[in-house]
């Protein structure tokens, strides 16, 4: 299970949670904070192939969930004035699925396919003669009679969306013109990001509110928003609207977010390495079981950013808890306690 303040569209929202999650998300260049490089980039490329009225090269958006891979997409085809189609790898399953969805295409529209690490090969091997020549073979019939058809396709961009960019093979991902990854973003550009979501909702908040909020969203927009709308809830409940600095201290505590942001599995994982396993080094599959947490979103959504704030080593021989997990969590380290006693 996913931590359930990341989560995104479709994973067990609500549907006004989704209609917020709409409401909330940037629609042009403009609107969108943060990821500068990213997006001066995108911005000459679009600019570009419009003044040449050809498809925008096919783009490649990799980082941790919730950092606006799926916003981006978006507003590339908002800023071409193009149509986005939205697809997923795990749900295209047959090429005759991934074929229905290019023909309907018009020229220089966007298709969108999230998790693009998860296509199944055979649809995979599809898409490179759509990506390079604009191009798809169709087998008709099968058995004696079966015949292939080349059918040709609209000029096109695919947005491909991953967070997982080592999972990519490399045959797909050389088709791929652009390639942007997206960063954590500073306390400073999500306090941005959380004054700018509260005008949205009508909630009035200062900015050290915002700030403490923004602060303790492991660098994540999505997470920024989720509990600024909590923060929401409690500042409606227990004080008179209002968001201060207290009010969101009250918030983030019931949520069990700590004071460096870390939620309960991020806590858990660091507890787990250093108890049991004496700090690490240790498998990732070692610390799944004995968390309880899949391998996989340990590896996507918790390492990256335990390692990025230096909780978190990762070693040839597995991972490592730093000095500063042990500080965090309040726990003496084993060797600096042997030290004592010389
Ligand atoms: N730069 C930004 N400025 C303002 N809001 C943002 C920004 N990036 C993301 N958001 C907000 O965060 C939410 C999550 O972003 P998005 O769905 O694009 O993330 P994602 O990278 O596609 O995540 P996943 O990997 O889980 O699909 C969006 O609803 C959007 O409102
Ligand atoms: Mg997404």
């Amino acid at each position: 299970m996913r931590n359930d303040l990341l989560k995104g569209s479709g994973e067990g929202m609500t549907t006004t949670d989704k209609e917020i999650e709409r409401a909330l998300r940037p629609l042009s260049f403009a609107n969108f904070t943060g990821q500068a490089k990213v997006l001066d980039n995108l911005e000459v490329f679009v600019r570009a192939a419009m003044q040449r009225g050809d498809a925008l090269d096919h783009v490649l958006l990799h980082g941790p969930p919730g950092l606006g891979k799926t916003t981006l997409s978006h507003i590339v085809a908002n800023e071409l004035n193009a149509s986005i189609k939205m697809t997923s790898g795990p749900v295209l399953d047959k090429p005759s699925d991934l074929a229905g969805l290019l023909t309907n295409l018009q020229p220089n529209d966007v298709l969108f396919i999230d998790e693009i690490h998860r296509l199944n090969p055979i649809v995979e091997e599809y898409l490179y003669s759509a990506m390079e020549d604009y191009k798809i073979d169709i087998m008709l019939d099968s058995g004696p009679n079966a015949r292939t058809v080349q059918i040709k396709l609209n000029p096109f961009t695919l947005i491909g969306a991953t967070t997982r960019a080592g999972m990519l093979t490399a045959p797909l991902r050389a088709r791929f013109g652009i390639s942007c990854r997206l960063e954590y973003y500073d306390a400073e550009l999500l306090t941005g990001i959380v004054q700018r979501s509260s005008a949205i909702l009508g909630t009035a908040i200062d900015e050290t509110g915002a700030y403490e909020i923004a602060r303790r969203s492991r660098g994540t927009p999505r997470i920024a928003n989720n509990l600024l709308r909590r923060t929401r809830d409690f500042a409606q409940v227990k004080g008179n609207g209002y968001i201060n600095v207290d009010i969101a201290e009250i918030a983030l505590s019931a949520l069990e977010v700590d004071q460096n942001g870390l939620d309960d599995m991020d806590n858990r994982i660091l507890t787990t390495i250093i108890e049991k396993f004496k700090g690490g080094p240790v498998g990732l599959t070692t610390i799944s079981t004995a968390c309880g947490e899949e391998a996989e979103t340990i590896e996507e959504v918790y390492e990256p950013f335990l390692i990025k704030e230096g909780f978190l080593k990762r070693t040839s021989r597995g991972r490592e808890a730093t000095e500063k997990a042990y500080i965090h969590l309040g726990i003496v380290p084993h060797f600096k306690a042997g030290e004592l006693f010389g």
